[in-house]
């Protein structure tokens, strides 16, 4: 709450262009420091190591196919009419370690992904044989467990086999010491894949930043409670932590502070300890009850302490951003950006600004949204001259148009959910044609 009824300060504030504050914030965020991780929790991080394959892949010539194991001569010019009999000398199942030798002659049953035994040199599928059974081509083996006479008696072989057909060799995927992934490789389910097959329980990657999502205001409910009087729902945190995980972070939700300066500051200090990054949103503005100010300012002291700024853009005008935490540089120190409370304007600014500190936290690239350049058959009857203005749009991929979706108005979070892009149209735009061409910053 606000102890003076003077305005904060009297002396004309410079305002700032958006690329002037996103290249200050970017210029003070630094990736974090590499850790050991498992493989699931290292989903989505980059690799800051070459990975070598220790062993190869696969480690031993294997069976593609369930089948028989046998010599090439001993099927040779086999046909269903004419065909190979063979001994049947046991079972290989995938995981066998106990190989039998194939003699001339002889078959053992193999089941996919059994090691390939000693003495065979091609595998017959099953398709291509009795099967054992003394009929016609069988379509498959019946289970061990319920005709163990299969892993004996006598095959009946209907079709030659190649030298070493379905087998695949060890080593033909990768070889052991070549390079599974080089540093820099950003690890989704197929990367995870081939660190799981080659062995790796653990990867050194830079980690998601936690990223700790509180709301401010006195007014604010959590969803699923009824509202009283002069009350809203806190719509703000959620948006913050949803958009905090897309970008890739570990978002941790602090439900709506109140408007108190002293409870913020307590709030903040009990939250450092998970914070690789704080987002707050509310509270930045003029009024007398802007407490994020309030209680930030006077937490500062520090060069690099939290500062509020106006920006040339709407919705998003008022910004602050800067450190808190242990001003001797320690492990509690982390970067803050205080947002504007209006929900369209947080939602605006954390797609602008806080996305890209996630993403170089994360060292992933690109840290920005992409623009691209649209049509927009509507045009744009006004926008504010001297301020960026991002408005919400549809954005038509095969059309290559985007229309306006909703006002300017930042209060305006259906719009919002209906929307795929923003519209910019830069500072000095105050009007669009219909037709013209604009930047549009894809959210999806
Ligand atoms: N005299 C002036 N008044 C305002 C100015 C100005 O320059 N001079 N700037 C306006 C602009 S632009 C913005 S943006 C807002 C920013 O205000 P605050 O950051 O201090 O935000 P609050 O006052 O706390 O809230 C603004 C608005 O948003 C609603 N809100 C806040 N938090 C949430 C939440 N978690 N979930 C849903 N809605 C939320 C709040 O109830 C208010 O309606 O200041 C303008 N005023
Ligand atoms: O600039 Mo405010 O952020 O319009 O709503």
């Amino acid at each position: 709450m606000s102890s003076t009824a003077e305005p904060a300060t009297s002396r004309p504030e410079r305002t700032w262009l958006v690329s002037e504050h996103l290249d200050d914030v970017l210029g003070r965020i630094r990736p974090l420091d590499p850790i050991e991780l498992r493989l699931l929790d290292a989903q989505g991080c980059i690799l800051v190591e070459d990975v070598t394959v220790p062993v190869a892949l696969p480690p031993f010539d294997n069976s593609s196919m369930d089948g028989y194991a046998v010599r090439v001569a001993d099927v040779a010019g086999a046909s269903e009419e004419f065909p190979a009999v063979l001994t049947v000398i046991g079972d290989i199942a995938a995981g066998s370690g106990q190989l039998p030798r194939v003699g001339p002659g002889q078959a053992a049953r193999i089941m996919t992904g059994a090691p390939l035994p000693p003495g065979a040199e091609t595998i017959v599928p099953v398709e291509w044989t009795d099967g054992g059974t003394g009929g016609g081509p069988a379509s498959g083996m019946h289970a061990h467990s319920t005709a163990p006479e299969g892993a004996s008696g006598e095959v009946r072989v209907h079709r030659p086999a190649a030298v070493r057909a379905h087998v695949r060799a060890k080593g033909s995927d990768v070889g052991a010491g070549e390079l599974a992934l080089h540093a820099g490789t950003v690890l989704g389910p197929p990367q995870i894949s081939l660190l799981a097959a080659i062995g790796r329980g653990t990867v050194r990657v830079r980690p998601r930043p936690r990223v700790v999502v509180m709301s401010t205001g006195s007014e604010l409910i959590p969803p699923g409670q009824p509202l009283g009087p002069g009350q809203i729902h806190d719509s703000n945190s959620f948006t913050l932590a949803a958009a905090a995980q897309d970008a890739g972070a570990i978002a941790y939700r602090v439900g709506a502070v109140t408007d108190d300066a002293a409870t913020l500051r307590a709030t903040i200090e009990d939250q450092l300890i998970r914070a690789d990054l704080l987002v707050t949103s509310g509270g930045v503005s003029v009024g007398a009850y802007d407490v994020v100010k309030e209680a930030l300012t006077s937490m500062g002291g520090d060069t690099d302490s939290v500062e509020f700024r106006k920006l040339a853009m709407q919705p998003g005008k008022p910004q602050g951003f800067g450190f808190v935490g242990d001003s001797d540089g320690g492990r509690d120190r982390a970067p803050l950006l205080a947002l504007p409370g209006n929900p369209v304007s947080a939602y605006v600014s954390f797609e602008l600004f806080v996305r890209p500190v996630i993403r170089t936290m994360m060292g992933i690239e690109p840290v920005h949204r992409r623009v691209i350049s649209a049509v927009c058959p509507e045009g744009v009857e006004s926008s504010l001259p001297g301020r960026r203005q991002f408005l919400r749009g549809r954005y038509d991929a095969d059309a290559g148009s985007v229309t306006p979706v909703g006002g300017a108005g930042s209060h305006l979070v259906r719009a919002l959910a209906h929307a795929n892009a923003l519209i910019v149209l830069p500072e000095e735009t105050t009007e669009l044609e219909p037709g013209g061409m604009v930047d549009v910053v894809l959210l999806d």
